[in-house]
C-alpha cells in the first residue's frame, strides 16, 4: 500500500450542522478530503468557510453530523469520549494561535508535560534533535513569560513534536507572531515534515504561511473549492482572489 492510499487523516462525506431546524448552519457539506502522510497541508478559505470546523472534526474535538472521519485506519465517528481523549493524547499533536503554555513551569517542563501525563518518556536522541532545532537550548530552564512570543510558540511546536504524533494540527500558529518569529515557527514545522516525515495540517489565513506547505486545500461555504500543489505566496493570493476570499 502506498502513502497515497493510506492517508494520515481523511474525511468522507463529512457533514457538520450547528443548531437545528430553520436556524441550522451547515458548516461542512459532504466534504471528501485526504491528508497524506509526511505532507504539510494548509487549509485556507474565507471567514466562515468551515476551516476550524473541519480541523476540529478531524482532530476528534468536534463530532460529525454525518459522514466519516478517519485518523489512519481508525474511524473516529462513533468513538466514545474516553477513546477520543486517549486518541488525541496518544496520536495527535496540537499547536494553537495562543501558545497555551503553563506559566508556572519551565519551557522544558512544558515540552515534556503531555508525555509525562501519558506516562511516556521521549527518546533522548529525538529530544536532543528537537531541542537543537528549536534553537532554545539555553532557554529550557526559563518560564514562559521570560521567552518571546516566537520562542514560546517554538516550545509549543516542540511539545507537539516530541511524542511523534500521527498528525500535528496547527490552528493559525503564526497568528500572534511578527513575520520573523512566524517564519521561524513555519520553518520548524516544514523541517519536521521534510526531515522526519511528520504529517502537519495547518489552518491559516496567511498566504505567506500557506507557501510553506506542500499543498493548500481550499474551502468555500462548507465545500472543497480546490487545491494548490507546491503553493507560492503569489499563487495562493491569486487563487484566493479568484475565490473572492479575504486573504488577510
Ligand atoms: N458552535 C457553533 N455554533 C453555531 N454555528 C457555528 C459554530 N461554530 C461555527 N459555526 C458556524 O459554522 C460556519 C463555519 O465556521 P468555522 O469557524 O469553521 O469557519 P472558519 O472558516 O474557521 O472561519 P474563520 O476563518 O472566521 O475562523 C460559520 O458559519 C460559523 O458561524
Amino acid at each position: 500500500m502506498t502513502t497515497l492510499d493510506n492517508p494520515a487523516a481523511r474525511a468522507v462525506a463529512l457533514t457538520k450542522l450547528y443548531g437545528e431546524g430553520e436556524a441550522a448552519v451547515r458548516a461542512l457539506d459532504a466534504v471528501d478530503v485526504d491528508f497524506r502522510r509526511g505532507e504539510f497541508t494548509a487549509i485556507m478559505g474565507p471567514s466562515g468557510s468551515g476551516k476550524s470546523t473541519l480541523m476540529h472534526c478531524l482532530a476528534g474535538l468536534d463530532e460529525a453530523s454525518g459522514g466519516r472521519v478517519y485518523l489512519g485506519e481508525t474511524d473516529l465517528t462513533g468513538l466514545g469520549d474516553r477513546a477520543l481523549t486517549e486518541l488525541r493524547r496518544d496520536r495527535i499533536g496540537f499547536v494553537f494561535q495562543a501558545f497555551n503554555l503553563l506559566p508556572v513551569i519551565t519551557a522544558e517542563e512544558n515540552m515534556l508535560l503531555p508525555m509525562r501525563l501519558a506516562g511516556m518518556r521521549p527518546d533522548p536522541d529525538w529530544m536532543a534533535q528537537v531541542v537543537t532545532r528549536l534553537g532554545l537550548r539555553h532557554r529550557l530552564g526559563h518560564l514562559p513569560h521570560e521567552l518571546s512570543g516566537g520562542q514560546q510558540q517554538r516550545v509549543a511546536v516542540a511539545r507537539a513534536l516530541l511524542p511523534r504524533p500521527d498528525v500535528i494540527f496547527a490552528d493559525e500558529p503564526t497568528g500572534n507572531l511578527d513575520s520573523h518569529s512566524g517564519a521561524e515557527v513555519l520553518g520548524l514545522l516544514r523541517a519536521s515534515v521534510r526531515e522526519v516525515g511528520q504529517t502537519v495540517v495547518m489552518v491559516t489565513h496567511d498566504p505567506v504561511a500557506a507557501s510553506y506547505a506542500d499543498r493548500v486545500v481550499l474551502l468555500a461555504d462548507g465545500h472543497i473549492a480546490g487545491e494548490i500543489d507546491s503553493p507560492t505566496t503569489d499563487s495562493v493570493i491569486e487563487t484566493m482572489r479568484e475565490l473572492g476570499a479575504r486573504t488577510c
